[in-house]
């Protein structure tokens, strides 16, 4: 494996420099300025959407405000020439970093609402922007525009052709930029956040903090794009960054495939080039034609290999050959122009949901390349992956519950609970469905805020405190319903909770910096290390969804442990796994006591409460009715009556 995938490395390699050959020799052997400028513009649009990717691809948000922020680069850019005669090394940055502190400003809405409410509100934010630039004449100029010539590097005035080389240079740039943005812990906080928000923030990966991250990264880049942009054109105006630029990146991250930079590259191609091509009837016939093959031929090999059947085809085949015979049908395209625009951009968005990329990968079954384990590294050893639990403060409780009271309306949840958890045993809370127990988790890590009541934790109080910040101070936790990243792999989940491991910061990542290595070199090594001590050696690479029920629960606990945890709360560990499965738990959950971590463990199987635990607690109807030694309280008559109103569960 390790062999193929140094084979994969060696062949993307060359196919990047290949790439990036063929783009710098573009204007030398095509000296046609119309298609230099054309190729300029995809590779300013990509730029836009590498960091839109990371926005809708990555932390699964929407956002219509792209455009707005390409504005807003290129203005910066076009002010700071025509009021200042700035140069393009003051432009760039300072483009940069003015879109990207908009970018914060965009992010603002995410961290409410979401979903066609934040399409919405990041609409008008847009919106707002376009009306700004056309409003602010003392400024911008308005609806005049402003002029700019194309910039001078070391006292060179740059012509048409020196300029694409710079628009080469800096898009190879951002590309390797947002690759290793990523591929990096920041690159997993942010899909982690899309993958599940609850299990982020619980990790101790805030979903707030990132959410903004990644909005101010993204609109650095369309910041970057921006400005490249008004040298380009050489000329802006407010009515550039409208509503239909907006939905044209969005629909080419959609179109082109979400988190794939090549995916960036051939959305950009698309928007720019399918207009073109709608402009010319000759060529659109072409086109047509070619592409109504392609379609028959994919549809003749999907189906013989039965990896779809023909009313699945039907459509796509019946729909290109009927654009084709539109295509020579029509003597002239201008009336038609936006209504085939429409319906390929319809058709591509409905058959192709995980994009062109997405659909090429899965016809030739191509894995994405997740798993890169440097060659240094070396698995740590399974019982040493799992950190000893630091006695801090060293007193013999590490968690002290007492009044707790959680409302919900007028139902109480939790009444009056007490909790005291000795440090370094499995306390059990058990109790009927509804008792109770849940929202105890929940309060316990933040998730909810108690009614009233207090409760320390190593000293200090949680009340009040959020799910990340307990999360970091040593409480870590599975769920009832597994809450895995699901689209990651497993290393990659037990990734996300070795972020806190992380001190490196955006330029560490982006440079690849001696302490960035050394950190990411060691979360693989650990992930490893904590995926081997649960058993899980083997399934490394594979996405998390693709688990069976019973390693995902286990992942899960992988996964809490990377945040070495003093406390550790496993939500109904056994809850759906076999007899043998729930054998092998056991024996990690007295493995994990003996590193010196305390567990608190809600569990309906009572054999394993019983054998496990050393303390138990009983909640019914949200109060505790009884506690203490597992056979003291399965005797107890309260705890029989709550049960079944009489019989033990067993
Ligand atoms: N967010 C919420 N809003 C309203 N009611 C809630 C909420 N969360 C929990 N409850 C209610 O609180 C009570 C306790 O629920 P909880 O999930 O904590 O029980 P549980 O003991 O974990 O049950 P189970 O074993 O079925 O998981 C239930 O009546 C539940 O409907």
């Amino acid at each position: 494996m390790a062999l193929q995938s140094e084979k994969m490395k060696t062949s993307h390699l060359l196919l990047a420099i290949a790439g990036v050959a063929a783009l710098l020799l573009f204007p030398i052997g095509i000296d046609n300025p119309y298609y230099i400028h054309l190729l300029e513009t995809i590779m300013i649009y990509a730029i836009v959407l590498f960091g839109l990717d990371i926005v809708v691809g990555y932390t699964g948000q929407v956002s219509l405000g792209h455009a707005g922020l390409f504005g807003l680069g290129a203005y910066a850019a076009g002010v700071l020439v025509f009021k200042l005669a700035a140069p393009f090394w003051i432009t760039v940055p300072v483009a940069i970093l003015f879109t990207a502190g908009f970018g914060a400003l965009l992010a603002l809405p995410a961290l409410r609402v979401s979903g066609p409410y934040l399409a919405m509100v990041t609409l008008a934010f847009g919106t707002i922007i376009q009306i700004l630039i056309n409003e602010m004449s003392f400024l911008t100029e308005g609806p005049m525009g402003i002029k700019l010539d194309k910039p001078s590097l070391l006292g060179h005035k740059l012509d048409e052709r020196e300029f694409y080389w710079v628009v080469v240079v800096l898009m190879v740039l951002a590309l390797v930029v947002v690759h290793r943005i990523l591929r990096s812990h920041l690159g997993r906080a942010f899909e982690a956040l899309r993958g599940s928000p609850v299990a982020s923030d619980c990790m101790g990966v805030s979903v707030y903090r990132y959410k903004v991250y990644a909005f101010v990264i993204s609109a650095g880049f369309a910041g970057l794009a921006g400005c490249l942009y008004a040298y380009s054109e050489q000329y802006i105006s407010p009515n550039s960054y409208n509503f239909e630029l907006t939905v044209l990146f969005l629909l080419a991250v959609i179109m082109g495939g979400r988190k794939s930079r090549i995916g960036s590259l051939l959305g950009a191609a698309i928007i720019v080039l399918l207009p073109k091509l709608l402009d010319d009837v000759v060529l659109f016939r072409y086109v047509s034609v070619v592409l109504a093959v392609l379609v028959l031929v994919t549809a003749a090999v999907a189906i013989r290999r039965e990896r779809a059947t023909p009313a699945q085809m039907a459509i796509p085949v019946v729909g290109s050959i009927a654009l084709a015979a539109l295509a020579f049908w029509l003597d002239t395209m201008t009336d038609w122009r936006l209504s085939i625009f429409g319906v390929i951009m319809l058709f591509v968005v409905y058959y192709l949901q995980d994009g062109i990329v997405g659909f090429v990968r899965k016809a030739f079954n191509m894995r994405r390349p997740v798993v890169q384990l440097p060659p240094t590294v070396e698995g740590v050893a399974p019982t040493d992956a799992v950190a000893t639990a630091a006695h801090a403060g060293g007193s013999a409780e590490v968690l002290q519950a007492s009044g707790v009271l959680m409302q919900f309306g007028g139902l109480k949840a939790l009444n009056n609970v007490d909790l005291s958890i000795r440090r370094g045993t499995i306390h059990g809370l058990i109790g009927p469905n509804g008792s109770g127990k849940s929202t105890m988790m929940n309060v316990l890590t933040g998730i909810y805020v108690p009614t009233a009541g207090a409760i320390s934790f190593a000293g200090r109080s949680l009340v009040g405190r959020t799910s990340s910040d307990i999360a970091l101070s040593g409480i870590a936790r599975t769920f009832q319903n597994v809450q895995l990243f699901g689209e990651m792999t497993a290393l990659q989940n037990v990734q996300v909770g070795l972020h806190h491991t992380f001190a490196s910061n955006l330029f560490d990542v982006a440079v690849h910096t001696p302490r960035y290595r050394r950190e990411s070199d060691a979360a693989v090594s650990r992930a490893l290390g904590l995926l081997n001590f649960v058993g899980l050696g083997e399934f490394v690479a594979e996405e998390a969804r693709n688990l069976p029920y019973g390693k995902q629960r286990l992942l899960e606990i992988a996964r809490a442990l990377a945040l070495d945890p003093q406390l550790l709360l496993l939500d109904e560990p056994a809850a759906g796994l076999t007899a043998p499965d729930i054998k092998e738990l056991i024996a990690i959950i007295r493995k994990i006591r003996d590193h010196g971590i305390t567990v608190i463990l809600i569990e309906h199987h009572m054999d394993v409460v019983m054998s496990m635990c050393d303390t138990v607690s009983v909640l019914d109807f949200g109060q505790k009715i009884a506690e203490g030694e597992p056979a003291k309280v399965q005797a107890d008559e309260k705890v029989i009556e709550a049960y079944l109103g009489g019989s033990t569960a067993t």
